[in-house]
């Protein structure tokens, strides 16, 4: 196949090709996908009562200043989910919607913690969710497994009983994550329970230097042997490691829209993103909490090239393709999305 000419891609293209390029998504809490809407459906179907007047007044209170702001709101939306069905009508409005995207292979984070305390069981979510994925993989045509996170703000000893828990359904999910609030509760305090899900052949992801420091990123990567960082974007405060991580090509599960509401970067055009590509890191855009924070992939993706003047054509096929390489599937799954996107690019840049 003859080579794309990324210098024959006008901007002007970029927000059309971002959108049809085939993609995949790593980084996105299930529970962050549910929206005001489906919130109040919820809460009347399960007679739960909310502090909230309406669709209307709960979006206004969608004003974060930091991360636990944020955590504050996102465990309350979660209340509404009580039934299997629950489970599997969020996850499938997701799956729709990512399917719009073009996004054709899911690894989407559930936080189970967050339902077991209120006296769901762990198998009404887990099997809630997956239903959905199968769904999505039959009549959406789009890969979706699940990852499993354990809460931070926890103890570790909570984290293995939720491990345990978990493994009588192990077959339902292919990885562990780490989430919840950074500051004050590093990586290294879940050594035990990360090493406990790799003897089970999980595949190992955590969230470090969204707002915690470089330290925790390192610990990520050395204490809980993580195979992607979530965030990461705190990375470019030390130079070592910025050369480990290129070195190790670990991928970076960025999320543009989540920094800027959550008061990482003040805006958008002051993102690092154009940064961590051009030191060569393996970065990918990823929605995080789409409902939240004001979009979905596409948008994430088309709005931060809008922002950034820095961000070319070069930028973009290089960002798809990161996503899909880093992702979980197999080479024979990545290989035919990897031909579909070179053959858009391609096309693109004939003239
Ligand atoms: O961005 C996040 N960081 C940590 N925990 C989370 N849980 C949902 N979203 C996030
Ligand atoms: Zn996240």
């Amino acid at each position: 196949m003859s080579s794309i000419n990324f210098d024959h891609i006008d901007r002007a293209q970029l927000p059309a090709l971002l959108r049809a390029a085939p993609k995949a998504e790593l980084h996105m809490h299930i529970e962050g996908s549910l929206e005001p809407e489906l919130i109040f459906e919820l809460a009347r179907r399960n007679g739960v009562a909310l502090p909230y007047a309406d669709v209307e007044a709960l979006r206004a209170a969608y004003a974060f200043t930091d991360l636990q702001s944020f955590l504050d709101i996102y465990y309350a939306g979660a209340s509404v989910l009580i039934t299997e069905a629950d489970f599997h009508d969020m996850a499938w409005a997701y799956l729709q919607r990512a399917a719009a995207d073009h996004i054709v292979n899911a690894e989407i984070f559930f936080d189970p913690q967050t339902h077991t305390a209120r006296g769901i069981a762990m198998g009404t979510v887990i099997t809630g969710l997956h239903s959905a994925a199968k769904r999505a993989e039959k009549e959406l045509g789009l890969r979706a497994v699940l990852i499993l996170c354990f809460l931070r703000h926890l103890s570790e000893d909570e984290a293995l009983a939720t491990l345990d828990a978990a493994l009588p359904y192990r077959e339902l999910f292919v990885g562990v994550g780490l989430d919840s609030s950074e500051r004050g509760h590093p990586p290294e305090n879940f050594a035990r329970v990360f090493a406990k899900a790799a003897q089970q052949g999980l595949h190992l992801v955590a969230h470090a230097g969204e707002e915690g420091p470089p330290e925790y990123i390192w610990s990520a990567l050395d204490v809980l042997k993580v195979e992607r960082i979530d965030h990461g974007v705190r990375c470019t405060e030390d130079p070592a490691l910025v050369q480990r991580l290129v070195e190790l090509q670990m991928p970076l599960t960025v999320c543009p829209f989540s920094n800027v509401k959550l008061c990482v970067f003040d805006s958008l055009p002051r993102h690092n993103l154009a940064t961590l590509l051009d030191l060569g890191l393996k970065a990918t855009v990823n929605s995080d909490d789409p409902a939240y924070f004001g979009g979905y992939l596409n948008q994430n993706l088309v709005e931060t090239f809008e922002a950034l003047p820095a961000l070319g054509a070069r930028h973009a096929y290089q960002l798809l393709r990161n996503s899909l390489e880093a992702s979980f599937a197999t080479a024979e799954q990545k290989a035919p999305w990897l031909a579909d996107l070179d053959r858009l690019f391609l096309t693109a840049s004939v003239r």
